[in-house]
């Protein structure tokens, strides 16, 4: 009998060092970190620098880019030492893998799920392509991510997730983060506006109960 892996947890679009300091308390395997100007949750270089001086050794640094150019990105990691881009917009899998081999870094694609939709060969595509991981997020006809919403987690291509690291994201909270894990058996979950008094500014309280509601699932 193999034993369950714990569900890794990515607490994203984090603005305050006091924010970063709890998630990390917490217990965040990650945290996230938006270069992308449209966010309310968006970080300047100089803002980033500081949030990355209370991360602890072995928690995981993800940078948050939307139809960024390889140049772009670039010029954040000579800045900014990130593990692992986060690439959220309508990156092929070509310029997805050009970022990963001009950068070095891991990346994961961010895909929006429609409602009915079968994710299965959209999924397979990245990850010939050399994406470390999938995040699955809920689709918005304006917005490219940071929704609060939910997507029909029964679309949740279960196979998929025996060999592709798959992260369960969009619309998360404490009361329905543990009902979410035990009906995907996500690798990771990511959250961001589910832990927020409001866009970019976490509450803490809520941040441990996301955690609890993670151990709970
Ligand atoms: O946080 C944002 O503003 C954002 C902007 C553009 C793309 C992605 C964004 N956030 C990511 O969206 C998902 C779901 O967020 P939520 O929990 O529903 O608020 C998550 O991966 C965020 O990192």
């Amino acid at each position: 009998m193999t034993d369950k892996l714990p569900v890794r947890t990515k607490i994203c679009g984090l603005t305050r060092v006091k924010d970063v300091q709890c998630a990390v308390a917490a217990g965040a395997d990650a945290i996230g970190l938006v270069f992308y100007a449209p966010s309310p949750r968006a970080v300047s270089i100089e803002k980033a620098r500081s949030l990355l001086t209370v991360v602890t050794p072995f928690v995981q640094v993800a940078g948050l880019f939307v139809n960024a150019t390889v140049s772009e990105i670039q010029q954040v990691l000579a800045q900014v030492s990130l593990d692992i881009l986060q690439l959220h917009g309508d990156e092929t899998p070509i310029q997805c893998a050009e970022i990963g081999q001009a950068t070095g870094r891991r990346w994961i694609k961010a895909l929006a799920v429609k409602p009915d939709s079968n994710m299965t060969q959209l999924i397979e595509h990245y990850v010939a392509a050399g994406a470390s991981g999938i995040l699955l997020d809920a689709w918005h006809p304006q917005l490219k991510g940071g929704t609060g919403q939910t997507f029909d987690w029964n679309s949740w291509p279960q196979a998929l997730g025996q060999t592709v690291p798959l992260i369960l994201a969009g619309g998360l909270t404490p009361d329905n983060v543990a009902d979410a894990i035990a009906q995907t058996h996500p690798y990771a979950v990511d959250v961001s506006g589910g832990v927020e008094q409001e866009k970019g500014i976490k509450d803490h309280q809520l941040i441990r109960q996301f955690m609890q509601g993670v151990q709970r699932g």
